[in-house]
């Protein structure tokens, strides 16, 4: 069976982050953030919450070697949050994020050969670090029509090729299936395929078109949540949605889809 998370970055806005996590603790999910140097680790260490995961990385690229060089020194700063919260996935996306999700270093048009050699270097480097640290870092695919325009390998397929061609323990997919959903589509087969694989280090969720919780939108998440388990299925499914109404109702109706 699968564990239910949820991203304090998204649900009670107005409470300080480590209120957040209190509060999601107390509903009974594991707790999880993005960028790890906007908060105080020692008062979220405090907090009786279990974190999922976090983002792996401060600053850097995966597409040119002065990126990954800075990708690679800031994940190495990353895996030490990590040891400090006991959070045991490290998030990864193809470049580094501004405020607004948009890409430090944008791609136009499809990612070069180089680049893709980059990336395979630099993740198998990561999944190395990973491995001696005990921690398991994912790359999340993005959309890139709505999100995250001009993000490098954002498409689950290019994280799906990256991540098997890696093919070590400590590098795994994010299967986002919201920014899926805007990408590709296809979901359940997306899932079984990456599934087949043991590629799948975690799921996060939200509905499409909007980005709420589940039941808002298009997707059929209790089909999924079906699919999930008839595969047995027993890593993180995490929400990582905006709530349509208020946090708590937001958080239940995520909980009601994935409880069959
Ligand atoms: O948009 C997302 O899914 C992100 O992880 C942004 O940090």
């Amino acid at each position: 069976m699968y564990t239910l998370a949820v991203c304090a970055e998204m649900v009670y806005r107005d409470l300080p982050i480590e209120e957040r996590a209190r509060r999601i603790h107390e509903a009974g999910f594991q707790v999880e953030i993005w960028d790890w140097t906007r908060h105080d680790l020692s008062a979220l260490a405090q907090t009786p919450a279990e974190f999922s995961s976090m983002t792996g990385y401060i600053r850097g690229t995966l597409t040119d070697p002065d990126g990954a060089a800075e990708l690679l020194r800031t994940a190495e700063e990353s895996i030490k949050a990590a040891e400090h919260l006991g959070c045991p996935r490290l998030n990864l996306h193809g470049t580094g994020l501004d405020s607004e999700g948009l890409p430090v270093v944008p791609v136009t048009g499809e990612a070069t050969g180089d680049m893709w050699i980059t990336a395979h270097r630099t993740l198998t480097r990561l999944a190395e670090l990973g491995e001696s640290a005990g921690v398991t870092f994912t790359l999340e695919n993005l959309n890139t029509a709505v999100d995250h325009p001009g993000v490098p390998f954002a498409r689950a397929a290019d994280t799906y090729a990256l991540v098997a061609a890696v093919d070590r323990p400590g590098l795994r997919m994010n299967l986002d299936l919201y920014h899926a959903q805007i990408g590709e589509g296809n979901l359940i087969e997306l899932i079984r395929r990456a599934h087949g694989a043991g590629l799948i280090g975690e799921i996060q969720v939200a509905d499409v078109p909007g980005r709420c919780e589940p039941g808002t939108g298009e997707i059929n998440y209790p089909a999924v949540a079906r699919a999930l388990t008839d595969l047995g299925y027993d890593g993180t499914v995490a929400l990582e949605a905006w709530p349509s109404g208020d946090s708590h109702t937001a958080m239940e109706r995520f909980r009601a889809a994935f409880t069959l």
